[in-house]
């Protein structure tokens, strides 16, 4: 079934004053690698002098209501002698922007981020640093009757039916890349402009963009099979719709598989779950919201994302009680997962990922309780912390993301199992350090030849310099959990 489309009334013009825009010919350009440019155009905030707090509530209650679900009704009957108004006239109502708040864009270590530019004091309540109106975000929504938004396709567009095949609820990764390939296509839209911002497919860290043999370089054999089978279904979904004789205005959408599996990897990477409302429905969305999504991740994330119904705004918002220095990167958290989890995503690891697994097979235990309190850790198993209090009576300040996974995965006892005898703990502790060792000898490159690597290939692929990275992470991880092992039986056993 098609989608009867009313572009004019639900997808405004919306380029904030700042946004460069783009000339006729500049998207046929081919984009200059990284190393040949000086880095992506800078995204300024387009908002004005960002207001304080007090004054941003105030703003909020000025918003122009939006009437995006009640287009005005078009067989209302009309006299004779009266003329509907220009489509121009209903645009105004919507044209919203986004704001930003004492933030800026810059390129930093991991790619474009959000930054704050100027000090925040910790307030007992969450703040507002960025707004993203509806409109300008793309959006899928996993179940019908709403299937996306904005509704830009117009009725009997071959992207629609090519849409309709795929399956909403699994498939959305499939549809909002279709969604997005469209709105690029589309003269002066929104998408066409912001697309000069997003990284291209050298800058693009996705792992769906990897050769073969770069995805061997991660010697793990489970993520390069999963990454293998990925990249087979974006292809095999481009050929089946593309690579045939098709109408010129679905081809040039994406002329060649690689196209699309950049789609792909810019959807997957960038987007987000949402609960919106939809009218009267509450539904499941997977969103692309620009600007939101130059947020890089941090498990220990200083913001997070608020959706509000009321003025159907996106919002991004400093957590209560946190100070941000003037400089400081503004980060939310992605998701609590492994490492394979965020490269399967994201593309990137992290050597200090305190969600990362490591699965001992060793039957040695060991009292959790005295190997955590040894790093100043307090909590239940799923939520350990670091615990600051304590690092006054405990000197050591060894503790990172790579000690807590281990607290996660180490074998315990329970207590009356095991008889808490220190000859046991320390046995125990010997027993995971050589499962460690085992586990790391069985890589064939030792830490220090991929740090070697990856300092002195200057032109090393993207997607290599990911896959050498992440089993770079996955060394320093039993690394560290063998350190720390040392360090326990050091201060708890004798
Ligand atoms: C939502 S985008 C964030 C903006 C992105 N940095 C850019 O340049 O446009 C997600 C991408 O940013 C990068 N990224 C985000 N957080 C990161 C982190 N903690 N470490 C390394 N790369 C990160 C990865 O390339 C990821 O796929």
């Amino acid at each position: 079934m098609a989608i009867p489309t009313a572009p004019a009334l639900l997808f405004p013009s919306v380029l904030p004053n700042s946004f460069p825009r783009r000339t006729p010919w500049r998207h046929l350009v081919r984009r200059q690698p990284r190393h040949l440019r000086a880095g992506r155009p800078r995204l300024q905030a387009p908002a004005p002098a960002p207001p304080p707090v007090a004054e941003v509530a105030a703003e909020r209650d000025d918003t122009p209501p939006l009437r995006l679900l009640e287009p005005p009704q078009e067989d209302d009957p009309f006299p004779p002698e009266m003329e509907p108004a220009d489509p121009d006239f209903y645009r105004i109502g919507y044209a919203r922007m986004m704001r930003a708040y004492g933030i800026e864009f810059l390129e930093g270590p991991d790619g474009m981020g959000v930054y704050a530019s100027r000090d925040v004091e910790p307030l007992r309540r969450a703040r507002v640093i960025m707004e993203i109106p509806l409109e300008l975000m793309l959006t899928i929504t996993q179940k019908k009757p709403w299937m996306f938004f904005p509704d830009i396709i117009p009725l009997g567009h071959p992207i629609f039916d090519v849409i309709e095949s795929t399956d909403p609820e699994t498939d959305w990764d499939l549809r909002l890349a279709c969604l997005l390939l469209y709105a690029f296509d589309i003269e002066d839209n929104f998408w066409q402009l912001y697309s000069d911002f997003l990284p291209s497919v050298d800058e693009c860290t996705s792992l769906l963009l990897a050769p073969k043999e770069d995805l061997m370089e991660l010697e793990d054999e489970d993520l390069a099979s999963q990454m293998l089978k990925h990249q087979e279904r974006a292809i095999d979904f481009w050929q089946k719709h593309w690579d045939k004789p098709i109408p010129l205005k679905l081809k040039r959408l994406a002329r060649d598989h690689e196209r699309f599996l950049w789609a792909l990897s810019i959807v997957q990477s960038r987007s987000v779950n949402l609960k919106l409302r939809m009218g009267a429905f509450i539904q499941d969305a997977n969103v692309l919201a620009p600007y939101a999504d130059m947020l890089n991740h941090s498990p220990n994330a200083n913001c997070f994302l608020h959706w509000r119904f009321k003025d159907r705004m996106l919002e991004v918002m400093i957590k209560a009680g946190q100070a941000i220095k003037k400089g400081d990167e503004m980060t939310i958290d992605y998701m609590s997962g492994v490492n394979s989890k965020f490269m399967e995503r994201y593309g990137f690891s992290s050597p200090t990922n305190p969600w990362e697994l490591i699965n001992f097979s060793s039957p040695a235990t060991i009292h959790m309780d005295s190997f955590l309190s040894v790093f100043n850790i307090a909590g239940l198993h799923d939520e350990l912390y670091h615990n600051s209090a304590l690092t006054s009576v405990v000197e050591t300040d060894f503790v990172d993301g790579a000690v807590v996974a281990a607290a996660r995965a180490l074998p315990t006892w329970s207590d009356g199992d095991v008889p808490a005898i220190p000859s046991v703990e320390r046995k125990s502790a010997q027993a995971l350090q050589e499962e460690c060792r085992q586990m790391l000898d069985s890589f064939p490159t030792t830490i220090e030849q991929d740090q070697q690597i990856l300092d002195s290939d200057a032109h090393i692929s993207k997607t290599r310099e990911i896959a050498i990275k992440y089993r770079l992470h996955r060394k320093m991880l039993l690394q560290k959990i063998m350190d720390a092992l040392d360090i326990y039986q050091d201060r708890i056993l004798f």
